[in-house]
């Protein structure tokens, strides 16, 4: 079984000392988070910006939200960009992927760190803890979060396990077509860290795929001990309703079979229609939704891409 490392397992002065002259980028995509943005960016700044000089630059990106997201973050003090403002030249489209490949054109960080930002039970250590094997082990090009993840009801009561989507989606494909990864405890956790060299030269599903894309895609190339895993203690964050965890799962099962080769990559444009139904008094009501499975390239293959060195890395 693959290592869980404890995210207190590093020192301060350990991590700040192997960070040498490396940048870290904290990266939080939010859409429609006014409420929990704010407290994301202002805990991190506050531990690891002024405090200790471990992250560089904390940035959100706005994907699409209607609400106050983008103030709240900027006046908790983030660098804010809005995903469809960002390379306008290559187009936009909805999701958290998209929100995360967007992030590679702006971020100046050889280390990425991303968090959710819908997180209501965390902690600032989820920083350091993420860090911790990027920065000691030369090996390690992914760092996944590990941690309890429970099911609080709108009344802060504690229902079940949470994570419906890991448990009937995730952990069945791994099963099924790379068991060799089944040690992964959180396969599909938001809060993730990756060497930037690493993430520019994946194809990065748009949607909610992004996680097992970027878990697969690095175990193919590089290895299954490329990635650690850290645990983090515990972590709650908004649930989605049942309605919705349809279309996340839609996404996920795309990207795992664009990696199995049943499917090619799709277009910024590609949307599938999945049906569900709602009991009304005169019959059953259809409702679509469209969850885009399409994928952006890899960063690195997009004319125009700049490293941080400024180098273009296209080949
Ligand atoms: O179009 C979108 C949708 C979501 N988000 C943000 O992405 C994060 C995670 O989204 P959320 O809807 O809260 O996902 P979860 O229900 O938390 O799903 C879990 O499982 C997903 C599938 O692997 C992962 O992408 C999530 O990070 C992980 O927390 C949040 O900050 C969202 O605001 C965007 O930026 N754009
Ligand atoms: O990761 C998951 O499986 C989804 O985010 C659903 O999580 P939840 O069941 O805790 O809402």
């Amino acid at each position: 079984m693959r290592p869980v490392h404890q995210h207190g397992e590093w020192s301060e002065a350990q991590l700040l000392g192997a960070k040498a002259g490396q940048r870290v980028s904290v990266v939080i995509p939010a859409r429609d988070e006014q409420d929990s943005v704010g407290d994301v960016v202002a805990r991190v700044r506050e531990e690891w910006v002024e405090r200790h000089p471990l992250v560089d630059e904390v940035i959100v990106i706005d994907s699409d939200s209607k609400d106050a997201t983008a103030e709240r973050a900027r006046s908790a003090g983030a660098l804010v960009f809005a995903a469809a403002e960002v390379r306008p030249d290559v187009g936009a489209a909805q999701g958290k992927g998209e929100a995360l490949w967007k992030a590679l054109h702006v971020v100046t960080g050889d280390l990425l760190v991303f968090l959710d930002a819908d997180l209501l039970d965390w902690g600032p250590h989820f920083v350091p803890g993420l860090l911790g094997p990027l920065l000691t082990d030369p090996q390690v090009r992914l760092v996944k979060a590990v941690y309890d993840r429970p099911m609080v009801d709108d009344g802060g009561r504690q229902a079940e396990a949470g994570g419906r989507v890991t448990e009937l989606v995730a952990r069945p494909l791994i099963a099924l077509h790379w068991p060799y990864l089944s040690d992964l405890v959180q396969p599909l956790s938001g809060e993730w860290a990756i060497r930037r060299s690493t993430f520019e030269r994946l194809s990065v599903p748009m949607g909610y795929g992004v996680e097992i894309a970027a878990v697969v895609d690095v175990a193919e190339r590089h290895g299954a001990d490329a990635i650690a895993q850290v645990d983090l203690g515990r972590r709650t964050h908004r649930h989605h309703r049942h309605d919705t965890l349809g279309p996340m799962a839609v996404q996920v099962l795309a990207a795992a079979e664009v990696r199995l080769g049943w499917r090619s990559p799709g277009r910024r444009d590609d949307h599938v229609t999945l049906v569900q139904y709602d009991r009304t008094p005169t019959g059953f009501v259809r409702h679509e939704r469209h969850p885009n499975i399409g994928e952006r390239p890899p960063a690195w293959s997009v004319e125009g891409y700049r490293n941080e060195t400024g180098e273009d890395l296209r080949q």
